[in-house]
């Protein structure tokens, strides 16, 4: 048997001292066996079929015979392979270097993991360059110019300022700044750490092997004991809408902001069409809103939506279409504007025909998976999107998990945010160190960056109320408004409303959704007591600084009704020595 050392994956002496006592043996149909020796002690391991040579949060091979700094005489006799590579190039490989890979690559090398990222376009996908970070570029422009047009705001405030105007290419400028700048601060912080970024298309050509170069010339190879998707999405553009980047677009141009269109059809009432809404409405466009469910943001808790359409929707120059599908939609050309043609959701009834400046196509995003090779895997997508496991385990034809091949972010569709693609890329390096981790989605936060913004974590109450049907337990719900908020009130900003769904039995917060000023910011509070377990009874004691927002969370804790037996918590019941 030859020889290979164990690289990099640091593992602590006493957990090697309880490994090797562990006299237990595992087999199984693929079970490939190699003998591991550290001083002096030996053991027979099969490397299983899910963890092949990733055994002890160490990644065995790489560099044959190579010394490895603090586990220095680790050692792996000849791992046998089942058709994978027997020495790797990397302990991990990510494809795609948009915000999931980049912090899956940060995290990978804090654990000690050689890793590479390979990109076929620029550092940062969609969010930095196309997405998040120029979206909130031009949100913070639409803030300041709503504010300073608010007459009526700024004049309860005592303030007077002459009209504001603003130059369309400064603003534009400073969204594509803002893009150039993050995406230079990704790709310096992955450098920095010694993350090898290769530039390339990416595909998956045989188990931990990685092809990569120009579209249909892909001629590097690399082999990765571990590989991580992460290869996000592109705007989803429903059929009979005919795209020409000009007139009729998606967010993708959108975001350039080349003109501002007097009158603007927004399709789809979700994410990015609320937010460009804001931004449209602010920059003085009239706006019309083509939703093909039966509401406005159907996304959203339903209370919040109707608060959302009083204070985002109706004050502002904005009408709507709700159950409407955009059936056609013809660019303008020759002098005729856009034309939209509506037909009813559920009967496909044509309904109207609409003409507009410019559309914008917000309905949706769909996974980029195509070429990546995954059949070579035996990997089937759905719908585009790569299946996996709550570990983000990629799953083959059969619903088996496949051996060191995981998928992160917009490519799964669990959850398409920014911060969830990261979360889950730092949860799959958690566990290719050895450390079980799931990441648990109900507690991941989203937001919506409006004036004033919306943001939620956790189930809706319907989704509450449909779950305690199921599972047969009580659902309470509690309300504070930002009106009773002194900190909102100082600020004129005291529209909004805090809602938390929740067990009276236990305590436990099913979901929280705010509407007002800085939501964003504000429901972390929340989304950390979830994501920790604590209850209501853990956080209702806590004190929070007067004054401020978070008083308006403080006050919906403190509102919560609990039953007896959950009022007083072990933990606040505890004396504290003072
Ligand atoms: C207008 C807009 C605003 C948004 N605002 C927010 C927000 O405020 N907050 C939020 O949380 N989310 C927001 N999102 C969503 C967020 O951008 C995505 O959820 C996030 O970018 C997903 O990250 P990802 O790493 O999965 O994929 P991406 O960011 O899409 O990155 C994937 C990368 O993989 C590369 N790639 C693809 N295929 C290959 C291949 N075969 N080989 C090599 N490289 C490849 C791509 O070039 C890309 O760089 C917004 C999206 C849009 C469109
Ligand atoms: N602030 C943020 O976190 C943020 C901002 C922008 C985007 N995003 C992410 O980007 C993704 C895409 O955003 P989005 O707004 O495009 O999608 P979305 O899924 O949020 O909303 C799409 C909307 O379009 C409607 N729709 C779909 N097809 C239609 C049709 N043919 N005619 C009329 N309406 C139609 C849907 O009913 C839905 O309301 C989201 O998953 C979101 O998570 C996040």
């Amino acid at each position: 048997m030859e020889a290979i050392a164990v690289s990099r994956g640091l593992v602590g002496a006493s957990r090697l001292q309880s490994f090797f006592a562990d006299t237990s043996s595992s087999s199984s149909s693929s079970c490939v066996p190699a003998l591991i020796s550290y001083a002096g002690l030996k053991k027979n391991v099969c490397f299983s079929a899910s963890k092949p040579a990733c055994e002890l949060g160490a990644v065995v091979a790489a560099s044959r015979g190579a010394v490895v700094k603090g586990n220095r005489g680790l050692r792996v006799e000849a791992a046998a392979t089942n058709g994978s590579p027997q020495s790797f190039d990397y302990d991990v490989v990510i494809i795609g270097a948009g915000v999931g890979g980049h912090g899956a690559a940060l995290h990978a090398v804090e654990r000690g993991l050689k890793t590479a990222i390979v990109e076929g376009d620029v550092v940062g996908g969609t969010c930095v360059n196309r997405g998040c970070v120029p979206s909130k570029a031009l949100l913070a422009v639409s803030g300041r110019m709503r504010e300073l047009h608010d007459e009526h705001h700024l004049k309860s405030l005592g303030i007077q300022v002459a009209a504001a105007e603003y130059d369309r290419q400064a603003v534009a400028d400073h969204a594509n700044n803002l893009a150039t700048k993050i995406r230079g601060n990704l790709t310096n912080s992955m450098k920095a750490l010694g993350v090898d970024i290769l530039t390339g298309i990416g595909s998956v050509v045989a188990p931990q092997v990685v092809k990569y170069g120009r579209i249909g010339f892909a001629d590097k190879t690399i082999t990765a004991c571990n590989i991580i998707i992460a290869t996000g999405s592109v705007p989803f553009v429903p059929p009979g809408i005919e795209i020409d980047g000009k007139t009729v677009f998606t967010s993708d141009h959108a975001l350039k902001l080349e003109w501002i269109p007097d009158w603007i059809a927004i399709v789809g009432s979700g994410y990015i069409g609320l937010e460009f809404s804001d931004v449209y409405t602010a920059l003085g466009s009239e706006v019309t809103f083509i939703e093909a469910l039966d509401g406005l943001m159907p996304g959203f808790d339903p209370e919040i939506g109707k608060l959302a359409q009083r204070i985002l929707i109706n004050p502002r120059k904005i009408d709507y279409h709700v159950g409407v599908l955009a059936k056609k939609i013809t660019p303008a050309k020759d002098g005729k504007p856009v034309l939209i043609e509506l037909v009813d959701t559920k009967t496909k009834e044509p309904k109207e025909t609409l003409e507009v400046d410019a559309a914008l196509i917000a309905t949706g995003r769909a996974p980029f998976t195509k070429g990546l090779g995954l059949e070579n895997v035996n990997v089937v997508t759905q719908r585009g999107f790569v299946p996996v496991d709550e570990r983000m385990q990629v799953l083959d034809g059969e619903g088996n998990k496949v051996p060191n091949l995981y998928c992160i972010g917009d490519a799964n569709g669990k959850m398409m945010l920014a911060h969830a693609a990261s979360a889950q890329g730092i949860s799959v390096i958690e566990q290719i160190a050895g450390r079980d981790n799931v990441l648990n989605h109900n507690s991941v936060p989203a937001a919506c960056f409006t004036h004033p913004e919306i943001s939620m974590v956790g189930l809706t109450e319907p989704q509450a109320r449909a779950l305690a049907e199921k599972e047969g337990f009580k659902v309470s719900v509690a309300k504070t408004s930002f009106k009773a908020n002194t900190k909102a009130l100082a600020e004129n900003e005291g529209d909004g409303l805090a809602k938390m769904i929740y067990r009276p039995d236990t305590g436990e917060i099913l979901g929280v959704h705010i509407l007002g000023l800085h939501a964003a910011d504000l429901i972390h509070e929340a989304s950390n007591a979830i994501a920790m377990g604590n209850t209501i009874k853990d956080i209702k004691f806590a004190v929070h600084a007067h004054p401020t927002l978070s008083e308006v969370l403080d006050e919906l804790f403190k509102s919560a009704h609990l039953e007896d037996h959950a009022v007083v918590s072990e933990k606040a019941a505890e004396p504290v020595a003072v």
